[in-house]
């Protein structure tokens, strides 16, 4: 097998990809920004179909084309399955021919870039659910938790452990389909578990306890522990273990899940670093009254989710079967749902932080010139009514006007009075990897630069987390019609365009 140049893909393992330049798509505008470099939204200009390329980082390029994306296209290139994101090619761009005092670039030394071409999904979950007001319903967590389960059922039936269950990597089309992402730190496993695996994988507040007590031999169990996380998030309206470094992490699962002994689960006394996280007392499993709101079947569920003992957790397939997939209300068909603006995680987060912005700048000139009669609400014109136009927000579902009452912190109230009848979304500290690694006998984090702020700040800003409820759409429609931005046909307000001055050119 030949190899390939330092920083170059070795593309004689995948003759027919990296035939084309970037060029035969037109950036449309940025939609995430991960560990790896960023995603855009662009559109192919022959066809005019829409995809997201994921410019694949190059920073270390003298140590060679990134071994994750390396593993991230060899699994992807095997994995095809309606709910596993599809990666369609490779496409590069050619670096600059003269360095920078102008001699000739040594072919070796290659500085292009090169970029994963995926079919285009409209949102993330995380983005999803960050949508101000926005609310799923029991048949809609259902319809999405079935789906995952079927991807990563396919995944595990083709020995592939994800090893990044969470949120912003479980993306949605307007047409209701859910598909598996981001692949950087999954990898194929023999289903004797035998493999010597790294530990440093999954994001902290998905990560199971085996792999916080150091287990090198795990298996697909990992992934539904991160499973049984964002089910209970859904539900719940908030990320339920969100601990800020590992300690914290192991505390808050001992906290909810119990302590683990020989008993419940064999073994668990000889795990590597199970002595430096002997829990100091032991604390009693109480996942079913901290979830009481949650509906039995729910709660069954999730207990099987959440076990402590990996080879007691429920697998992906045995989780399709269970009661409450089976039960009313019945999970919904996916092209039932409702069609959203594109909401991701990165453009959500972008937009909240320019409205905090607004916020503080209006309120610095309402301190400097206060308006006369600052505390009547706006004048409402006859027949003026509250239409929702494509694009625009929908009014908080539980009839808001201009003159309800503040909103809290986070945004409109999304949370429940009562569990999973009403439940909503607002976590101002939602937060990824709160890293904090410098308690032993942690090791640096393993995957590149760490994508978050320093230890246990916060990521995002507020609002976040899911919820369910009500739709939050008004009777009569979803808010967005059926005119809603689409695959192939996102609803740009000024045109296909509109970022390509902001965007220009790939490099
Ligand atoms: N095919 C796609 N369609 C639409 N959006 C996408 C697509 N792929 C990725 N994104 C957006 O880009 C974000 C980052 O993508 P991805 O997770 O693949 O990158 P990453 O570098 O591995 O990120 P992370 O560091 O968060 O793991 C996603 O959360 C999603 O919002």
């Amino acid at each position: 097998m030949a190899v390939a140049a330092p920083g170059q893909l070795n593309l004689d393992e995948f003759p027919s990809w990296g035939s084309r330049g970037v060029d035969c798509f037109e950036k449309l505008e940025q939609i995430g920004e991960g560990t790896y470099g960023q995603v855009y939204m662009a559109k192919e200009t022959e066809t005019n179909e829409i995809v997201a390329l994921k410019k694949i980082r190059m920073d270390n390029e003298r140590e060679g084309f990134p071994i994750t994306a390396i593993r991230e296209i060899k699994i992807l290139k095997k994995l095809h399955h309606q709910n596993v994101i599809q990666l369609k090619e490779i496409v590069t761009s050619p670096g600059p021919d003269r360095d920078e005092q102008g001699k000739p670039i040594d072919g070796n030394k290659y500085k292009g870039s090169i970029y994963m071409v995926f079919e285009y999904m409209d949102h993330d979950l995380t983005g999803l659910a960050d949508r101000p007001g926005m609310r799923f319903t029991v048949p809609q967590i259902k319809c999405y938790m079935k789906q995952l389960l079927t991807g990563l059922h396919y995944c595990h039936v083709n020995q592939v452990l994800h090893r990044d269950i969470k949120g912003s990597n479980l993306l949605i089309d307007n047409e209701g389909n859910l598909k598996l992402a981001d692949f950087g730190l999954a990898r194929s496993f023999s289903s004797d578990h035998n493999g010597n695996l790294t530990n440093r994988v999954i994001t902290l507040w998905y990560r199971p306890p085996e792999l916080l007590l150091g287990s090198t031999r795990y298996g697909p169990a990992v992934d539904m522990w991160s499973v049984g996380c964002i089910f209970a998030e859904l539900l719940n309206g908030k990320p339920i273990l969100p601990g800020k470094n590992e300690p914290e992490q192991l505390t808050k699962i001992f906290e909810l899940c119990g302590t683990p002994d020989e008993l419940i689960w064999p073994g668990v006394t000889k795990m590597p670093w199970y002595n430096n996280f002997k829990p100091p007392r032991v604390l009693k499993r109480k996942v079913k009254d901290a979830f009481k709101h949650f509906d039995r079947h729910a709660l069954d569920l999730l207990e099987r989710m959440l076990t402590l003992d990996p080879s007691q957790r429920i697998p992906a397939k045995e989780a399709l079967d269970a009661e409450y997939f089976w039960t009313d209300p019945l999970p919904c068909d996916p092209k039932s749902l409702p069609s959203y603006e594109a909401s991701h995680e990165f453009q959500t987060k972008k937009k909240r932080q320019q409205q905090r912005q607004a916020e503080e700048a209006a309120k610095r000139q309402k301190i400097n010139h206060p308006p006369p009669h600052s505390r009547l609400p706006p004048i409402q014109h006859p027949g003026q009514s509250h239409q929702i136009r494509p694009g625009h927000a929908p009014p908080v579902a539980g009839g808001s006007s201009h003159y309800a009452k503040p909103r809290g912190p986070g945004g409109p109230n999304r949370y429940p009075q009562g569990g999973n009848q009403g439940a909503g979304y607002n976590n101002p500290n939602r937060g990824g990897q709160g890293s904090g690694y410098g308690s032993a006998p942690y090791p640096q984090q393993g995957r590149g630069p760490p994508p978050f702020p320093a230890a246990g700040a916060p990521r995002g800003g507020a609002g976040s987390g899911y919820g369910v409820g009500g739709p939050n759409y008004p009777p009569g429609g979803p808010p967005y019609g059926t005119s809603g931005p689409g695959r192939g046909g996102p609803n740009y307000p000024q045109g296909g365009s509109r970022n390509q001055q902001q965007y220009g050119s790939w490099q």
